[in-house]
């Protein structure tokens, strides 16, 4: 058993840690991090969690929550994450999107700036008491994952992780060597998600295969991993997570959560619903 790192110990109240892998950007890692951190969210009423956005050249979890222009303070006890549900304070969301001066900023880091970040938001965030984490990754195996996994060493147990790929023979390849490397560095895959797996029509909800279909389901019965589901290209959810205020929190509406009220009505979350509850069956164990 590794020693105690800072993040370590930051999170020692953290049941679950899952880690969202792609190999090959644009495949939908971020919106499939996003529904995960939501329908967890939604799969009970007392569920706490958080969503890390260690994608740092590129954080888009704060514009799919509908949180761009929020700030983290200090406290004394660290940074205070932003709240997705308001006053609820039970969908905590860190993102080095809410560092940046603007917006459109770029981060240009070298990998040991990139580790200390990383570090940072292990240890120094004020999680408190979370059922599950869900951490959105870059897209590849890079830098930012061996820091993720080398400061949460000691909380190995409660490591696991989903990878994301799209139907295509390039994504798949890339998903495979994603799956290679949690094999090297002993990562528990929870299983596989095929997004942008058919498009569904906006007037009938009719499914069409635009692109090929079943390469990732395919894929997940070759390498014996648990093919966890398929999620079409979806118009409301791209509209949904696109737009800048889907989450505007009414103050006068303590409990409302306006984001998670309209994904709840996309073709998108139903599908979802059915993965999340093979990945919490898979987290219970036998
Ligand atoms: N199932 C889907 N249906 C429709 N649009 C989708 C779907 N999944 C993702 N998108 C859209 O595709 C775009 C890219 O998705 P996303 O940012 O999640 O990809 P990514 O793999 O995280 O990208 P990056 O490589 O930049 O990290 C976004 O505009 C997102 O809303
Ligand atoms: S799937 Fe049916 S309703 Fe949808 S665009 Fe095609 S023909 Fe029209």
């Amino acid at each position: 058993m590794s020693s105690e790192t800072p993040a370590s110990r930051r999170l020692q109240s953290v049941k679950h840690i899952i880690i969202v892998l792609a190999g090959k950007g644009g495949v939908g890692k971020s919106s499939v991090s996003t529904q995960l951190a939501l329908n967890l969210y939604r799969s009970s009423p007392t569920a706490r969690v958080g969503i890390l956005d260690v994608d740092l050249t590129g954080p888009s979890i704060p514009r799919m929550l509908g949180l761009d222009g929020h700030g983290v303070h200090q406290s004394s006890d660290g940074w205070v994450p932003v709240y997705a549900d308001g006053s609820e304070a039970r969908l905590a969301c860190m993102s080095v999107g809410f560092l940046l001066k603007n917006k459109g900023d770029s981060v240009v880091w070298r990998g040991p700036k990139k580790n200390g970040m990383i570090r940072q938001f292990l240890s120094d965030v004020r999680w408190g008491e979370l059922d599950y984490l869900v951490i959105d990754t870059p897209p590849g195996t890079s830098d930012e994952h061996l820091s993720l996994l080398e400061h949460m060493a000691p909380l190995h147990a409660r490591l696991s992780s989903v990878i994301v790929t799209t139907p295509q023979a390039v994504a798949l390849m890339d998903a495979m060597k994603c799956l290679s490397f949690t094999r090297a560095v002993n990562l528990p895959v929870l299983g596989l998600i095929e997004n942008m797996s058919g498009y569904v029509c906006p007037c009938c909800g009719e499914v069409s295969n635009v692109f090929s279909t079943g390469g990732g389901e395919a894929m997940a019965k070759r390498e014996e991993l648990t093919f966890l589901g398929g999620l079409p290209v979806d118009t409301e959810l791209v509209t949904l997570l696109d737009a800048s205020d889907a989450n505007t929190i009414d103050s006068t509406d303590n409990n409302a959560f306006p984001l998670l009220q309209k994904y709840s009505a996309t073709p998108s979350a139903k599908l979802f619903e059915k993965i999340v509850q093979r990945i919490t069956t898979s987290l219970q164990g036998p």
